[in-house]
């Protein structure tokens, strides 16, 4: 292979054999050969949901619309334009967004729901130079699933980096994937801070041919990089699939979320005046969709055993003006008693009421949010952290 052969987006799924073949007998060779390919690469999409208590499709459509004209299509690429033809495009969904960049749910009760169009693949030219290897980072897989979604890089997902770079050099960004290790489980085992050289002796060199995800600027030294412990690190000039960001865009009105579970909410027809729990709430997503659909008249109960997690759906409920939701820094595993248990705690509670044997998480009435630095970054981080679109 030649070495600039690597710097691309070829990812290729490895199937168990017997696993692959159950699949080719049941569905073809040429179908499966389609569906493994689409599993290899991010939602020609995106599914935002509209927070129907503060606006409305029409008038987000009518503002998303202004925002993508005057950002350019993403957001924050300006990258190369040419893709490759997508050979997946067909479904109604996406015949529609060929004629409109956003468009509405047309499930009957889901309107509330957009979808707003991306593209890709797109040919990135990363600069190789015969001797000369582009400066690079190898972030994780969650990281890259991020990015591809219209994230930037943040410092937690950054696993290594080249030697001598700077602040505001170019840098080609690669994901490493999880191998299986001698326990059975899976893990990218790579060291933080490992440095590369751009050579066949790099960790998961190999690995990582046509696993080049983007290109960006980075916002740290390499030292800064490992030495900080959030924050942006490589700001993403472009990206081999172009999602528009939904970061602080329309903050409170519109909600990024995949479609399976804004239907998960929509399926539990929540009513006004409800009493509902979530019992793994972080970020929100759910607790707020269902909060939305009780007309914030009730009571939502929103649990997460992780405490930045926890003020992470505060600050949700917060931005979107819903006051019905009440949230716990708890492990549900050891949330509910039994009626005849008789440990000690909250005694005076009666006995068929939900028993919550941890703290609230920090005052629920916060006017300190929208200045909260603090919880802005946890919002980075626990998307960083977590990965899932909830
Ligand atoms: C995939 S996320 C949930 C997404 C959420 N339902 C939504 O729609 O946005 C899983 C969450 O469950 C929390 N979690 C996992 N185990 C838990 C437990 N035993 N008690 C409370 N929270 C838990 C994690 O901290 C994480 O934030």
């Amino acid at each position: 292979m030649d070495p600039s052969d690597r710097y691309c987006f070829s990812p290729i799924l490895r199937w168990n054999p017997e696993v692959e073949n159950y699949f080719i007998k049941a569905y073809g060779a040429d179908h499966f050969s389609v569906i493994s390919k689409a599993l290899t690469r991010p939602s020609s999409y995106s599914c935002v949901r509209v927070n129907t208590l503060k606006s409305t499709s029409d008038a987000v459509i009518e503002k998303l619309l202004k925002i993508i004209k005057e950002k350019g299509f993403d957001g924050d690429c300006h990258g190369k334009e040419g893709s490759e033809p997508d050979e997946n495009l067909g479904s109604p969904l996406e015949e529609s967004l060929k004629k409109s960049p956003i468009v509405k749910c047309q499930i009957p009760g889901l309107e509330y729901v957009l979808f707003v169009k991306g593209s890709g693949p797109h040919v990135i030219d990363y600069g190789y130079v015969p001797g000369a290897p582009p400066k690079e980072v190898i972030v994780s897989r969650k990281c890259a699933e991020a990015v591809l979604r219209g994230a930037q890089v943040f410092v937690p997902g950054v696993l290594a980096c080249s030697a001598h770079v700077e602040k505001g050099d170019t840098i080609a960004v690669s994901v490493a994937i999880e191998q299986r290790n001698p326990n059975g489980g899976w893990a990218s085992g790579m060291t933080r801070g490992t440095v590369l050289q751009g050579l066949q002796t790099d960790p998961y060199y190999f690995e990582r041919n046509g696993l080049y995800i983007g290109q960006g600027t980075t916002t740290m030294s390499r030292a800064g990089l490992f030495r900080a412990s959030e924050g942006i690190a490589v700001d993403m000039n472009d990206r081999v699939f172009r999602l528009p960001s939904f970061y602080d865009v329309l903050e409170g009105e519109i909600f990024l979320q995949n479609l399976p579970s804004i239907v998960a909410a929509h399926a539990l027809d929540p009513q006004k005046g409800e009493r509902i729990l979530d019992m793994c709430a972080a970020p929100g997503g759910k607790t707020t969709a269902i909060a939305i659909l009780m007309k914030d008249a009730g009571e939502l109960v929103a649990i997460d055993r992780s405490h930045n997690k926890a003020q992470v759906i505060q600050k949700l409920a917060f931005e979107m003006s819903l006051t019905c939701i009440t949230t716990y820094k708890l492990d549900a595993l050891k949330a509910i008693r039994q009626r005849n248990e008789t440990d000690d705690i909250n005694t005076n509670q009666s006995s068929n009421s939900l028993r919550f044997h941890d703290e609230k998480a920090s005052s629920s009435t916060t006017e300190g949010f929208n200045s909260d630095k603090t919880c802005k970054d946890n919002v980075s981080n626990a998307i960083e952290d977590g990965g899932d679109l909830c």
